[in-house]
């Protein structure tokens, strides 16, 4: 990688600046595929995945016959992997569904808020490069828990463990279809997919592009999702090794992957580096993750200010606190997706089963946005209830907001309630 040593602060921006994505052009490719599916539908999709998947779908839809065979199609090691990731996914994801709380604002009135799962939803799995079963339970667990009743499902895909794990958190309807093509047919509906009323998951350029543009015509998203990414903040107490496999673990997700390396210490950096080249030759996916450790970088900064301020102002979706006081640390952290705490909190881990969901906001968003959530799956309504009492206590306030307002009506609404009570 390359060290960047001491950079000013005013350089910052331009070190951290994530591999251009020209979204105009983008944009221009994703809004005819958008077009084509919203016009032709089924047809149009499976031209679409002829020239996009090199795909001839006969069938939009899996089978039955392809879901339920998907389980004899895995070894048990990795049915039991999943079965583990599942119940350590769904224990914390349980825990974050909140009893509601009634609230008595004044004598007599009550306010409390009910959370309802988002009836219909859809959910997008990566599977250009890698068929990322793993996101199948990190959307379809936070879905059954809110309580959606239909989960549509669109994976460009048809490895047996994303069927699998379709199955088992329960997916109402399942398909074939990748890209800015799937996102479209959820968000128009098909004769064969189901419209829904948000959309969630990772993907390509072309993917988190396609949600963006439908986010403008009123479906909700969860958030734009894109490339993955790590950030490693990392001190002498650092395994130079260790660090050197997190960097390569999002890397080799494709060349647009960046991975930032932040340090105090020259000495770890260079360590760092000596063990990077030798554990990337050994990987399968060499090329890709080549491609994207060359465009990241390693900073070498002069104190811990400067590399909190640094990593906040980079807000990764991943950062890893290889230091030695890294809980410390992460108090200090306001930008990031998910923190991984010491040297043996791997990102792998939060990636597939300790239980964090792995959908988060990269490319910056994580200065606003959060991962996903049970939350990300449920709308919260509000409801109130005033007594006759509450009305009598209340009622005064309102009409004299109501009449500064000039809104006539909203102060006779309350009057007319209050006059019966006399
Ligand atoms: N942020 C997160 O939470 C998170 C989680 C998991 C994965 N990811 C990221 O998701 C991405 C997955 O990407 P992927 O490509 O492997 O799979 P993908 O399923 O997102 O995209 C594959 C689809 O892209 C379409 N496509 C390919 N080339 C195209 C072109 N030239 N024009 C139009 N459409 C085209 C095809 O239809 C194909 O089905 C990776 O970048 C990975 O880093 C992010
Ligand atoms: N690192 C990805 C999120 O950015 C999630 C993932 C799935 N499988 C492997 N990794
Ligand atoms: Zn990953």
């Amino acid at each position: 990688m390359n060290i960047v040593p001491f950079p000013e602060r005013d350089q910052w921006p331009a070190l951290l600046a994530r591999p251009v994505q020209e979204a105009q052009d983008i944009e221009a490719k994703v809004n005819p595929i958008l077009d084509k599916v919203r016009k032709e539908g089924d047809e149009g999709i499976k031209e679409l995945a002829l020239k996009f998947d090199k795909t001839v779908l006969d069938n939009i839809a899996f089978t039955e016959a392809e879901l339920s065979g998907a389980a004899d199609k895995l070894d048990e090691t990795l049915k039991e992997a999943i079965g583990q990731a599942y119940q350590n996914i769904y224990k914390f994801h349980e825990a974050q569904l909140q009893p509601a709380e009634k609230i008595e604002t004044m004598p007599g009135v009550t306010c409390w808020r009910k959370s309802v799962g988002i009836e219909k939803v859809g959910i997008y799995i990566p599977g250009g490069s890698a068929p990322l079963f793993s996101t199948v339970l990190m959307l379809g667990i936070p879905a059954k828990i809110a309580g959606c009743k239909e989960v549509v499902l669109c994976t460009p895909s048809d490895h047996p463990a994303i069927l699998y794990a379709a199955q088992l958190v329960g997916v109402t309807k399942a398909f074939r279809i990748g890209g800015a093509q799937a996102i479209a047919a959820m968000a128009y509906g098909t004769e064969s997919v189901p419209k829904v009323y948000k959309i969630f998951g990772p993907g390509n350029q072309y993917v988190t592009t396609a949600k963006m543009l439908v986010s403008k015509e009123g479906i909700a998203i969860d958030m734009p999702a894109g490339p993955s990414e790590v950030a490693v903040y990392a001190d002498d107490s650092a395994i130079p090794a260790f660090v050197a496999a997190d960097l390569l673990s999002q890397a080799e997700h494709g060349p647009d992957s960046q991975v930032l390396l932040v340090s105090t210490s020259k000495k770890l950096l260079s360590a760092v580096n000596l063990t990077l080249s030798s554990q990337m030759d050994k990987l399968p996916r060499r090329d890709l993750a080549a491609q994207s450790i060359a465009n990241s970088k390693a900073i070498l900064l002069d104190n811990e200010e400067d590399a909190i301020d640094l990593l906040n102002q980079y807000a990764a979706e991943h950062l890893i606190l290889s230091v030695e006081n890294a809980e410390a640390v992460s108090e200090q952290i306001v930008n990031a997706g998910s923190i991984f705490l010491g040297n043996y909190t791997p990102e792998s881990c939060g990636d597939y089963a300790s239980g964090t969901n792995h959908t988060l906001p990269t490319n910056g968003y994580a200065r606003a946005y959060s991962g996903v959530s049970v939350d990300s799956f449920v709308k919260k309504i509000t409801i109130q209830n005033i007594t006759k009492e509450g009305i009598r206590q209340i009622g005064p306030v309102v009409e004299a907001m109501a009449a500064a307002e000039s809104l006539d009506a909203h102060k006779k609404a309350v009057s007319i309630r209050l006059k019966s009570l006399l």
